[in-house]
């Protein structure tokens, strides 16, 4: 019996089926349902064209229809379906010049990467497996289809991709299929960063993440990426083992609170992060930085917020080699009195009409953290008379 995420797409199979086109599943989907891993996106190649595919489906949305691909939409899920190809010349390194689109499969499966993702099944759960990534899945081996010099040059992202699965996997990368990288590494420079970064997150969040740094240092993959090229030896500077990260911003506060030197900001603007990563970076180095000088307290969890909790876990994890439990994080979140600045009973107008003299200015906010600190840190309760209270003997400086 086929996992669950295959049968939901069984009748999007069938149903191209009976249309006279072939119709299997292929790639990441196979290969993770062979190694009894969780299956992520279920990708479909199909003898069918993109227009016959939306002619006999309601529900296509076009996302890469000049290459082969829609999405089918089928009860409430997506399944990407693409036509069987090869692929023409790659001059921009990401997407093939031209695209011809075949009716057999195997010169699709030959344009692929790895061995270990060139591997179609149909319905019935036969395996089409035409360059033995059965049996590299069975070695644990990371091999490329054919020429592996000419497929990293087509996409120099496979390069990364190699070391992704790696540590994903825990497979090492065929020696052959490793030299092959060496001598195409430098294109590496000529790859959106974005898909890079991309990479990288889950190289960073595999298992064997430790192996595949090595992969990454042996070949001096640093030469080419943003930051690291013009500081290699920040690559050396992280603890000898790891455990992994789950997010870039994870990654870039690790990177941070070893190498001091390169901000936060200088990260995020060269690997073109999202303004939230960027935002999860500096509060995981403000906290973690805050824990080194005074260890978990409620002012660190308030800061935190609970959707960073295993992400300050993790970071801790690798910097101080003890555990932080998220019991206890959570234990001293339950002590909090307010989550957010908003719950406190004082706000900036209250202060001014205990002070109706002073003109309005710095004070105010400063008065205000001051107040949320003591809240938070259980030295006040959040009560607008006791707060009242105190700051009639605790009146603040003039400006
Ligand atoms: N640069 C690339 C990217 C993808 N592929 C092929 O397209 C399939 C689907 O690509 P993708 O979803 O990016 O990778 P997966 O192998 O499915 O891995 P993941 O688990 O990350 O989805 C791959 O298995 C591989 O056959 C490729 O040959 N070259
Ligand atoms: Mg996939």
């Amino acid at each position: 019996m086929l996992p669950e995420a295959f049968l939901q797409a069984i009748p999007v199979l069938e149903h191209i089926e009976k249309h006279q086109h072939k119709a299997y599943f292929v790639g990441g989907c196979v290969r993770d349902y062979l190694l009894k891993r969780p299956i992520g996106d279920i990708d479909i190649a199909t003898s069918a064209s993109p227009s016959f595919i939306q002619k006999i489906f309601p529900k296509v949305i076009p996302v890469g229809i000049e290459h082969g691909t829609v999405i089918v939409r089928h009860n409430h899920e997506s399944f990407e379906v693409t036509t069987f190809r090869i692929d023409g010349d790659y001059t921009d390194k990401r997407h093939p010049d031209s695209v011809v689109f075949i009716d057999n499969i195997d010169k699709d499966l030959e344009r692929r990467d790895f061995t270990i993702n060139a591997l179609a099944m149909d319905l019935n759960g036969n395996m089409i497996d035409l360059f033995d990534g059965i049996h590299d899945i069975e070695n644990r081996v990371i091999r490329t289809v054919g020429n592996g010099y000419e497929r990293f040059t087509e996409d120099p992202l496979r390069i990364i991709r190699a070391i992704r699965f790696s540590s994903q996997l825990g497979f090492t990368i065929d020696p052959k299929t490793l030299q092959e990288m060496k001598e195409v590494s430098s294109e590496i420079k000529t790859l959106a960063i974005e898909r890079i970064a991309n990479e990288f997150s889950k190289l960073f969040a595999g298992n064997d993440v430790n192996q595949a740094l090595n992969y990454v240092r042996n070949l001096q993959i640093e030469r080419y990426l943003p930051v690291f090229c013009d500081s290699p030896q920040i690559l050396f500077s992280l603890p000898v083992s790891i455990t992994p990260l789950q997010s870039f911003a994870e990654v870039i506060a690790l990177f941070h609170l070893v190498n001091p030197k390169i901000e936060v900001i200088r990260w995020v603007k060269e690997w073109k992060c999202s303004n939230k990563t960027k935002q999860e970076a500096l509060r995981l180095v403000e906290a973690y930085s805050y824990f080194e000088t005074h260890g978990l307290d409620r002012w660190l969890i308030y800061q935190l917020t609970p959707s960073l909790y295993k992400g300050f876990i993790r970071i801790s994890e690798n910097l101080t080699q003890t555990t932080v439990s998220l019991h206890k994080l959570e234990a001293i979140e339950q002590q909090l009195s307010i989550r957010l600045k908003e719950e406190l009973t004082i706000d900036g107008y209250d202060l001014m009409a205990i002070f109706p003299e002073r003109k309005r200015g710095r004070w105010i906010q400063e008065l205000l953290n001051c107040i949320e600190y003591k809240v938070v840190s259980g030295e006040l309760n959040n009560n607008k008379k006791e707060i009242k209270e105190w700051i009639k003997w605790n009146p603040p400086e003039t400006d």
